[in-house]
């Protein structure tokens, strides 16, 4: 099922396209992930699903209601969207307490009193923050501001909750437990959520869909696992993971015959770049269908080393288990288990 489908929007800021031709379909009880770097448009692209932008052309609906639409002058204000915000610029507001501040979308619809009173009750339980009712936003920290934000979105069941970088201010661990609280809380609740971060690791943690931009258009959306396997090319491949790029005249002589089949009959007329990612490439001690080099840099990530190999054509990244260690300088020989085509 759908919630949200957006057909063709883009928006300029003078000679800047923010949007360029952007569709997409948001489907109902996801968490999609909107991933680009800085300016890419991503604010621009939740800011117009929300309704505080206007695009310049295309269509916006929610469950089937046309909210915007340019060619049949079509703008339903955000207060009439049913769309929940957990956005940076609307923050917790600092002289209210918590039970207020959540409270706040329900008293504007004029919900009952008691109503209200459960409904705040209930969400601060599910966000983990039951008992800080009474407290103000300035003592609570980082995180449990994020979760009252979180809180004061789900208030008001909206058709979809959109987040914009809610994490970014909170530091590496904190962020990783509010990532998955958040996708704890989605899980539950079945509620659509559109996430837009910068953070690559953030997006493959959390989501069941990314929708990667760049300049103002979307190139790819997938599921983490085919955006990571299957980039449809070059930048995106760039920029979720690292990977080792290399034309396929350039390596085709080093794969193994397995790999080489599949990657031949993919690569017909396309433009033959191979994308290997670091933990698809092993270091072996056969001299078989291997490619030898030296190791120029080692970096330990815990349960696993990166290395750098210096080979005679190209200068790769690989990724093995902390079981395999060699010491900078080693002559070794590394082999290619997988590959695609992009
Ligand atoms: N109100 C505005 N006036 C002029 N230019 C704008 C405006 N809002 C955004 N832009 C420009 O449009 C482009 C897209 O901006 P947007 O904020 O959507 O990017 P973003 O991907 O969310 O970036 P960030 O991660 O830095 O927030 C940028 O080049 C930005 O400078």
């Amino acid at each position: 099922m759908i919630t949200a489908k957006l057909n063709d929007i883009s928006k300029k800021y003078g000679e800047i396209n923010a949007l360029k031709e952007v569709s997409l379909d948001i489907h109902t009880g996801e968490l999609l992930s909107i991933l680009g770097s800085s300016g890419c448009g991503k604010s621009t692209l939740l800011y117009s699903i929300a309704g505080l932008e206007k695009p310049d052309s295309g269509d916006i609906s929610l469950n089937g209601r046309t909210i915007f639409s340019a060619s049949e002058r079509t703008f339903i204000p955000p207060e009439k969207r049913n769309i929940g915000l957990v956005f940076q610029n609307y923050a917790l507001w600092p002289h209210m307490n918590i039970y207020k501040n959540v409270a706040y979308p329900l008293q504007i619809r004029k919900v009952k009193k008691s109503i209200i009173k459960k409904e705040v009750l209930e969400k601060l339980e599910l966000v983990g923050l039951s008992g800080k009712e009474k407290k103000y936003p300035h003592e609570l920290s980082g995180g449990e501001q994020q979760r009252a934000a979180v809180a004061r979105g789900l208030i008001m069941k909206p058709d979809i909750l959109l987040l914009d970088e809610p994490f970014s201010n909170l530091d590496a661990k904190l962020r990783e437990k509010m990532q998955d609280e958040l996708k704890r809380i989605q899980k539950l609740t079945k509620l659509t959520m559109v996430h837009v971060t910068h953070d690559q690791e953030e997006a493959m943690r959390i989501s069941d869909r990314i929708a990667i931009m760049n300049k103002g258009r979307l190139l790819q959306i997938g599921e983490p696992s085919e955006i990571y396997d299957r980039p449809k090319d070059v930048f995106v491949a760039g920029f979720v993971g690292k990977s080792n790029l290399i034309s396929y005249d350039t390596i085709k002589n080093y794969l193994p015959r397995k790999v080489k089949n599949d990657l031949e009959e993919k690569s017909l007329n396309k433009t033959k770049t191979i994308l290997v990612r670091p933990e698809d490439i092993t270091i072996t001690d056969t001299e078989n269908n291997t490619i030898s080099g030296v190791i120029t840099n080692k970096f330990n990530k815990g349960s696993v080393y990166m290395y750098n190999i210096k080979t005679g054509f190209h200068d790769f990244v690989i990724q093995t288990d902390n079981r395999c260690n060699y010491d900078i300088n080693s002559n070794v020989n590394i082999m290619i288990k997988k590959g695609c085509v992009i």
